[in-house]
């Protein structure tokens, strides 16, 4: 139920505020919204070029939160209504972004377009008109670690001042410009640097979010059942599709690379923290995600394997991964963080956020829904006869 007397981390009254975000119908956008109308009096004027994935939340009109979310299918690109939108509003969340690997180093330019161009009229905006700006940047601004250009045997490997990623100490570390993969990366650097720029220079109240991998329901899409068949999403929508087709995990070069995954629901947490308390958040950069949740993208594989036997009573095949070079799967221009493990001191400190959810927990919930939401509309796909 949304509360009408909700307090601040510091005891204070927190006033109902008008949120205009863009990108509300993508994945982190979709529980942003739920979690902002279920338990919050605050308005969301929502903006995207696609609202299926939060379609549950604007229709019937009967809803109970109806009038505090509106939504406005718009391409920021090209839409003279944004300026007016984020002039309406106490606070602009921008999530808009092309921001899946296999785009990177296919279609640079939309990417950099995306990453950075688009994203500069609501920085401008924001800071003309004196307004909050929470920005999604990415936990990739990182690149690669210090440690992965120590020998492969080097002791300091070990050491976590080698790997563990800070926001205001470690450096950004991206593959030459022929390695299209940093473009997103690259992209996103630019624009934390130029809003941190806006708020040293003219005052721009902003937060800075580096999301490490957040996962759970409604992330992506399923190829052939509600996106295009030959797309590749993030893993969890790669590892989900092939479980439920009954096809091997592909592991791209051999799946030697470290995540942490954190679990949507924990990560929306703080992100509410950040929208409530302007006081604590503003002027930082703050990573987001669950440094105990680590990784090989190979055990993601054989976890999500055995708890995707679980929730859907089917036996795991007898061969579960195959191998698959990057250059095949990705396409030229394709490279990878090594490992990524984020600080937690400062929004442990800022905020008190702490994630809670095991990787194996949000697997099985996160499984379970996929399940429940897939299963069916494969089996028809795959008893249709193939044209030839
Ligand atoms: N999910 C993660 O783990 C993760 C990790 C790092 C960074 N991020 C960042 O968080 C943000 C949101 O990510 P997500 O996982 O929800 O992705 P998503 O693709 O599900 O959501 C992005 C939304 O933005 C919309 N959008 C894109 N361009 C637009 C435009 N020009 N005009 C209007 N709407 C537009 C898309 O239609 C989509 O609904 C992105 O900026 C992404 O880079 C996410
Ligand atoms: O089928 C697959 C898909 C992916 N992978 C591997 O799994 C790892 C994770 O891949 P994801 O597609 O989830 O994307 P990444 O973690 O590399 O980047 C993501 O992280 C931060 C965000 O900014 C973006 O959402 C995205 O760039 C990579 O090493 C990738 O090569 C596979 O081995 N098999």
């Amino acid at each position: 139920m949304a509360t009408v007397n909700r307090v601040d981390l510091d005891g204070r009254q927190i006033k109902p505020m008008t949120i205009c975000m863009i990108g509300a119908g993508g994945f982190i956008g979709s529980h942003l919204c739920e979690k902002i109308l279920y338990e919050t009096p605050h308005k969301i004027l929502a903006l995207d070029v696609y609202n299926d994935k939060i379609k549950h939340l604007l229709e019937p009109e009967t809803l109970t939160w109806a009038d505090r979310i509106q939504f406005h299918r718009l391409n920021i690109k090209h839409d003279s209504r944004l300026e007016g939108l984020i002039k309406m509003s106490d606070l602009t969340i921008n999530l808009a972004a092309i921001c899946t690997p296999a785009d990177y180093n296919t279609r640079p330019l939309d990417t950099i377009y995306s990453n950075f161009i688009d994203a500069l009229p609501v920085v401008k905006y924001c800071s003309e008109n004196n307004k909050r700006l929470i920005h999604f940047s990415t936990c990739e601004v990182y690149g690669k670690t210090i440690g992965s250009f120590l020998p492969k045997d080097s002791p300091l490997r070990q050491d976590p001042a080698y790997y563990i990623l800070k926001e205001d100490e470690s450096p950004c570390i991206f593959g030459p410009i022929e390695k299209q993969r940093w473009s997103y990366a690259c992209a996103k650097q630019l624009i934390e640097r130029l809003i941190y720029a806006e708020g040293a220079e003219n005052g721009l109240e902003f937060t800075i979010v580096r999301p490490f991998n957040w996962i759970g329901p409604r992330m992506d899409f399923i190829p052939g059942i509600d996106g295009p068949s030959e797309g590749v999403p993030r893993v969890l929508a790669c590892f989900s599709n092939a479980l439920l087709r009954r096809e091997p995990l592909k592991l791209v070069d051999g799946g030697q690379s470290q995540r942490t995954f954190v679990y949507i629901k924990d990560a929306i947490e703080a992100v509410l923290l950040m929208i409530e308390n302007p006081a604590r958040a503003s002027g930082h950069i703050f990573n987001v995600g669950n440094p105990h949740n680590e990784v090989t993208v190979r055990q993601l594989a054989e976890m999500m394997t055995e708890v995707y036997s679980k929730v859907s009573g089917e036996a795991a095949l007898d061969v579960p991964t195959v191998d698959i070079s990057s250059k095949e799967f990705y396409g030229e221009g394709y490279d990878d963080s090594d490992k990524r493990i984020p600080d937690m001191t400062i929004i442990d400190r800022q905020l008190g956020w702490n994630p809670k959810t095991s990787l194996w927990d949000l697997l099985e919930s996160t499984l379970t829904y996929q399940h429940r939401t897939y299963a069916e509309a494969i089996k028809k796909v795959m008893a249709k006869p193939t044209s030839s």
